[in-house]
């Protein structure tokens, strides 16, 4: 590729300007490409009409009065009018020019039949004008189309040379049209044996930086590969063909790289169009330039430029991510702190609260103790004032006296006559009784703690007995037994009826019923135990009722003395009656195996009550 850059640089460097110079002027003068294309119409038709004024129309058969573009440049492209003309003006500057053998009838577009005659003309005329100071053009601008300005441009200024020369050449000459000084004062080097190189060779001097750097890199080019490879390349090419197939074969490999150019241009043009706005105004003729050195460049430098605009936006995005990460980062950090200090004052209020409620705690608790102070004072005092009042309570029961003797008349039982009744009135603790006598009917009383009478109940005759409950759970021994003739109704005042109901019931179970009730009533001050003992005493025998074997455990021959009998402890009123149930059992099969025995044997239920003050 760089071989080829190198020996094909007079191409590039003229269709690199020309593009530029035409997508340039497209980008800025768009609006003025029909009245330039007007302008440079006129300019072409003065330069053709001077030209066909000077040499005569006979031998400017090819330039038409108003020619095209492209009519202007095929006829000037052998050189023969501008050679002819600029001998008129300047008799001598072309010592020779090769006019065409054949007639020009049979080559239309008016080429010449040699390369060599055609770059011969056409460099002797280049070499001519630039001497004179006139402004030149390129040889290529004849080659191709679209370059004829810089032609015309010449032209008029040889017009302007030979009108100045006509009106006497005073002063100095100076071409006042529209030149576009595109070309150096560089003279070009008339050598015949390498024309084509020496019109390749040329230096470029250009305005524009990107010209220059274009040329430096043409000429490192050339450098590179040694400054006789295009002059070798060309003559190889050419060596083996015959003269009249090099205009072709020139024109061909011309219009190709014009072609390849112009193909490079466009596609750097769309590029630097779509690139960034600043990046192409600073950068756009540097990239153009480089990008000639091959499509692979161009790729490579596509590829790193999309690449760059990738890491461009990547940067963005992520500046735009680590923003919006620091401003979340932010608001939670301010949230966090609005937590904090919002904890700091709740654990502030927190010790405050807690301070107070110690405080709040101690007072409590030292009034606390001073109440409890109080209590245990008045607790003490009430141990004391219970202690009196058990005294006294026993005592009353004492003055009341230790043995005290009631009387229970038993109502006629059904099929009894009331006329039968001995008792004669009851009044207090006095009961009358008539007896009959052999000398008259007699009354005998008697005195009694209290009588109750046939109607009395088994709770009125309970509640005299009731205080004395009361006595055995302050540590006092009682008894209380029945005493009378049979069928006179002790068990039923001391257990009840056979059908027993909460109505009925009898001393024992009411005083047992009392008894437990007073011990949980009394449970915070004092424990009770009780246990039941129950005998049958029979001819001054003792037995247990609460054995089943009926054996009997202890013979004294010197009173009740017990202390083998068996003794159950009891937590309520109903383990009593089951005992007392199983001791009446037992009685009966006593009874069974020793006949009337009921009537005569007396059985004593015991119950031990044992307090413990708490
Ligand atoms: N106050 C009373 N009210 C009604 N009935 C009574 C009363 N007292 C006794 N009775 C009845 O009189 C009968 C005899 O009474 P009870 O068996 O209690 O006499 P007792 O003195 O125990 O006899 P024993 O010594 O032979 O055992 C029973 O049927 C009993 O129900």
């Amino acid at each position: 590729m760089a071989v080829e850059g190198g020996a094909l640089s007079f191409s590039v460097a003229s269709v690199v300007e020309d593009v530029l110079q035409q997508h340039g002027n497209r980008l800025r003068d768009l609006d003025l490409d029909s009245r330039k294309a007007e302008e440079a119409a006129s300019r072409r038709y003065e330069a053709a009409g001077w030209l066909r004024k000077i040499v005569g129309v006979v031998a400017a058969k090819d330039l038409p009065a108003e020619p095209s573009e492209e009519e202007f440049r095929l006829g000037l492209r052998s050189g023969i009018i501008l050679c002819n003309v600029l001998n008129k003006v300047q008799p001598g500057a072309v010592p020779k020019v090769v006019e065409s053998p054949c007639d020009a009838a049979l080559i239309p577009d008016g080429a010449a039949l040699s390369a060599f005659q055609y770059f011969e003309n056409v460099r002797n005329f280049l070499v001519a004008v630039q001497e004179m100071g006139i402004p030149n053009f390129e040889a290529s601008d004849l080659e191709q189309g679209g370059k004829s300005a810089r032609v015309v441009n010449t032209v008029l200024a040889l017009k302007s040379y030979s009108e100045w020369k006509q009106t006497g050449g005073n002063g100095i000459w100076k071409f006042g049209g529209n030149v576009k000084p595109s070309m150096s004062a560089k003279s070009f080097v008339r050598k015949n044996s390498e024309p084509f190189m020496n019109s390749l060779s040329r230096n470029l001097s250009m305005n524009e930086k990107s010209f220059n750097t274009l040329s430096s890199d043409l000429e490192n080019s050339n450098k590179m590969h040694g400054s006789g490879s295009l002059s070798m390349l060309v003559r190889a090419v050419l060596l083996d063909k015959k003269p009249e197939e090099v205009p072709t074969l020139v024109e061909s490999v011309l219009s190709k790289v014009v072609e390849e150019f112009e193909n490079r241009m466009a596609s750097q043009y769309d590029l630097v169009k779509s690139a960034p706005k600043e990046k192409t105004i600073s950068q756009g003729n540097k990239f153009l330039l480089k990008s000639t050195c091959g499509d692979k460049r161009i790729e490579e430098k596509n590829a790193r430029v999309m690449k760059k605009e990738e890491c461009f936006h990547k940067n963005l995005i992520d500046d735009e991510e680590l923003k919006n990460k620091k401003e979340k980062q932010q608001i939670i950090f301010g949230q966090q702190q609005r937590d904090i200090q919002e904890l700091k004052n709740t654990l502030r209020t927190a010790k405050a609260g807690m301070h107070f409620m110690q405080m709040k705690l101690h007072e409590e608790f030292n009034s606390l103790g001073m109440h409890i102070h109080g209590l245990a004072h008045a607790a003490s005092g009430y141990h004391k004032v219970l202690e009196e009042n058990r005294k006294l309570y026993n005592q009353v029961q004492d003055l009341k006296g230790s043995i005290r003797v009631y009387c229970r008349v038993r109502p006629f039982l059904s099929g009894q006559s009331n006329a039968m009744s001995t008792v004669d009135h009851m009044e207090d603790g006095n009961i009358t009784i008539s007896t009959a006598s052999k000398h008259g009917k007699g009354c005998k009383s008697f005195s009694f703690n209290k009588i109750f009478g046939p109607l009395a109940t088994q709770a009125e005759v309970f509640s005299d007995m009731q205080p004395l409950i009361r006595s055995v759970l302050d540590g006092y021994n009682v008894c209380i037994f029945a005493y009378g003739q049979t069928g006179s109704g002790k068990t039923y005042t001391m257990t009840g009826p056979k059908d027993l109901s909460d109505k009925n019931q009898g001393v024992n179970y009411r005083a047992l019923g009392d008894l437990f009730l007073l011990a949980e009533q009394r449970k915070d001050t004092f424990r009770y135990n009780v246990a039941v003992q129950m005998i049958e005493i029979y001819n001054e025998q003792v037995r247990d009722l609460l054995v089943t074997d009926g054996k009997i455990r202890n013979s004294s021959q010197t009173g009740l003395n017990v202390p083998d009998a068996n003794i159950i402890p009891v937590s309520s009123t109903c383990d009593v009656i089951d005992l007392m149930y199983l001791g009446q059992r037992n009685r009966a099969v006593g009874a069974t195996a020793l006949n009337d025995r009921s009537s005569r044997s007396h059985s004593c239920l015991t119950v031990h009550v044992q307090g413990r003050d708490l």
